[in-house]
Formats: structure tokens, sequence, C-alpha cells
């Protein structure tokens, strides 16, 4: 006789949210609990932002990046246990993290022509997780996955955000770590192409005052309801 796991049909659940929420954590953790596989979106931008940088096309002429959007080959691993990101064949987890993209990914995902791109590949990505799978990003409940089975929206208040990730990055000044936040999250909200907001349907879950042990409880507690409710 088949698991429970095997034969529950596909769940597609979108988790949004804000820069140092704890999208990726709680993703990881919530897709691993259920067999589920995990869709990084933001890995996806940083791949197609350090593509950019190392061809020298100038982030700041968003012609010149609509005109290269299609040019690299993306390819994203959604095992939650080891997610992996290649552009041309190349390994880029490493790369992509650098100061340098993350202070220019903001500016290339706003170009449309690199939104198409990406989104077409993370829909596609989606449809051919056969026991379904938890996509991240910023966009993903209204604009990816519209239809998602489950949309969740993290926020954390900046100081908590900014306490998180400068523990991460090694006694990083908590005050300019909030700055850098801030301002990419308003990069991304203040974009004309789908930027980052909550879905009308998505549940909003302020993490600032839980673990990340009890945000995973939640939306694991969240997907059960709904594949119950089915
Ligand atoms: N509820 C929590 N309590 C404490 N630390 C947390 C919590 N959630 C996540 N963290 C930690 O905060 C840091 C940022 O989390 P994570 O990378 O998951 O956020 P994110 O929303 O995916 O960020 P980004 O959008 O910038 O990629 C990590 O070090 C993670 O372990
Ligand atoms: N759905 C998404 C996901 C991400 N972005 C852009 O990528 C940047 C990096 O995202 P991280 O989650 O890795 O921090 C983010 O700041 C956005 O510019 C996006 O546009 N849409």
């Amino acid at each position: 006789m088949e698991s429970a796991a095997r034969t529950a049909p596909a769940v597609i659940v979108a988790i949004d949210g804000p820069s140092g929420t704890g999208k990726s954590s709680t993703s990881k953790a919530v897709a691993a609990q259920l067999g589920l596989s995990y869709l990084d979106t933001g890995a996806q931008y940083r791949a197609i932002t350090w593509w950019m940088v190392t061809n020298e096309i100038d982030v700041d002429d968003p012609a010149a990046i609509a005109a290269a959007a299609s040019k690299p080959e993306i390819v994203s691993g959604t095992d939650p246990l080891d997610p992996t990101i290649h552009v041309d064949g190349t390994d880029v987890a490493g790369p992509i993290r650098t100061q340098e993209v993350t202070s220019k990914v903001s500016a290339v995902s706003a170009v449309p022509e690199v939104r198409t791109r990406i989104t077409e590949l993370q829909r596609s990505i989606a449809a051919s997780a056969e026991r379904g799978i938890v996509v991240e990003g910023r966009d993903i409940g209204t604009t990816v996955l519209p239809d998602a089975d489950l949309k969740i929206f993290l926020t954390a208040s900046p100081e908590a955000r900014a306490a998180r990730r400068s523990g991460e990055l090694k006694g990083a000044d908590v005050n300019a770590t909030r700055e850098a936040l801030l301002k990419r999250d308003a990069a991304d909200s203040g974009r004309k192409t789908s930027p980052l907001a909550k879905a009308d349907d998505a549940v909003e879950v302020d993490t600032t005052e839980l673990t990340l042990t009890q945000v995973i409880e939640c939306v694991v507690t969240l997907v059960e309801e709904k594949r119950a409710a089915r």
C-alpha cells in the first residue's frame, strides 16, 4: 500500500515577503518535512544578475539588460536538502551571494524582459513538480502562481531582520545592514512590473517574535489544513 505522502495530491505553496523575513529557511524546511520540491526564485534573479555583471552589461541600462535577458541558461535544482543553481553549466551558488550581486539584483529584476523570462521558467518548474512545491520570492502569490493552494506572506520588523542578517554575515554592522535591507525592499516594492506585494488571499505571518521552528510549524499546519480540506 502506498504511503499517505505518496498518494497526497500535489500542493503548490507560495511564500513571499521582504528580505530577511525567513522565506528561504522556512520554505526549505517545510518542503523537506512534507516531501515537496523547493524553488528559490531570488537565486534565479541573482543568477541572471551575476551573468550580467560577469559579461560587463551595465545594470543601470535597462535596454542593455533587456537585450541580453534571454542569453544565459539558468537551471535550478529543487531538492530542499540540496538546492542548486547553475548558469550556462557553472555552479554559481557562491558567486550569487556576493555584495556586488546583492546591490545590483533589484535593478536587474525590475526589467520587464527579465521578469517575463524568469517567470516562465518558474511556472514550468512548478508545473513539473509531481508531489508539489514550495516556491519563495516576492511576486509568487500575486503573479507567478496566482492559483497556488496556499499563499503565505512573511513579515518581520526591520530591526529583527537586520539582527538576523548581521548574525549571518558574522559581525556586519546592524545599522548598515538594516539600511541595505530597507533600500532593497523599497526598490522591490516600488518597481512597475510585478512588485513585492502581499496577495489579497495570502496569510500574513509576522515572524518578529517567533523562532524559526515556530514559523515552520505554523506553515506546515496551514499546508496540512489545506490538504485536509480538499
Ligand atoms: N524566525 C526566525 N528567528 C530567528 N532567525 C531567523 C528566523 N527566520 C529566519 N531566521 C534567520 O534569518 C536569516 C535570514 O533568513 P532567510 O535567508 O531564510 O530569509 P529570506 O527571507 O529568505 O531572506 P532573503 O529574501 O534576503 O533571501 C537566516 O540566518 C535565518 O536562519
Ligand atoms: N520573486 C522574486 C524573487 C526575488 N526577486 C529579486 O531578487 C532579489 C534577491 O532575492 P533574495 O530572496 O535572494 O534576497 C530581490 O531583492 C528581488 O530584487 C524578485 O524580484 N522576485
